[in-house]
């Protein structure tokens, strides 16, 4: 019998100017919680920008479930990827609702429903008509959070999603994370310096 990998990175290249950043990276990753690693200056966030389809690789592809490819389907890719960067939202004019609706008509498989479960998980009811800009930093990742966990991707690629959460928010994000770890056909590739407080599917971490 022969398995598809959800997704398969094969001989991905980067370069900021003349410096490779990423070096014919080649992975497979199952579905569940994957822990990315590695030093400052390793290159992980610029791998996410990769996969996310916020950078163009020089050299290599990617594709998921053995089907939609990162360079020849962008517009398939982007509907089945999400992406939260360490950087506070775009879009700051919006609210948290409007962000929320907005990402919705790009996101096939968006559940309303769902991003309620984690408007309450995060204790952001008050703040869903402010414009981000107003909001405070934790606010506005957690509003990130709330959004692109409820889009129904196949892959959620997290860099430092641990950042600035208040410990009652850290309580559902860790219970969002365990839940990722035991999907059956869902990746959360999660970059995180710090421990994410529960037991990852697989720790993948880059060497310099
Ligand atoms: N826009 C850019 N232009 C030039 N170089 C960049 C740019 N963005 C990142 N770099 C460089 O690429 C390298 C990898 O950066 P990246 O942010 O991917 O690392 P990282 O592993 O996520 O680091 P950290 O743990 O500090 O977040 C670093 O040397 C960084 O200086």
């Amino acid at each position: 019998m022969t398995t598809t990998d959800l997704l398969n990175v094969r001989s991905l290249s980067f370069a900021y100017e003349r410096r490779r950043i990423v070096d014919l990276w080649s992975e497979r990753f199952d579905a569940g919680l994957v822990w990315l690693r590695g030093p400052n200056g390793v290159g992980k966030s610029t791998r996410l920008k990769l996969l996310a389809g916020a950078l163009a690789p020089q050299y290599g592809s990617a594709t998921l479930n053995g089907k939609v490819d990162l360079l020849t389907d962008p517009l398939a890719w982007r509907r089945e990827v999400a992406w939260v960067s360490a950087e506070p939202p775009p879009f700051e004019h919006l609210s948290p609702a409007e962000l929320f609706g907005f990402l919705a008509g790009l996101y096939p498989r968006a559940d309303r429903a769902r991003w309620e479960l984690h408007i309450e998980g995060f204790g952001l009811a008050p703040f869903l008509r402010q414009p981000l800009r107003q909001l405070s930093t934790g606010t506005q990742h957690k509003a990130a959070l709330a959004a692109a966990l409820a889009l129904g991707t196949t892959v959620l690629l997290l860099d430092e999603p641990l950042n600035a959460l208040d410990e009652a928010s850290l309580v559902h994000w860790r219970a969002c994370m365990a839940q990722a770890a035991a999907s059956p056909d869902r990746l959360m590739l999660v970059v995180s310096h710090e421990e994410l407080g529960v037991t990852p599917t697989r720790e993948l971490i880059l060497k310099p």
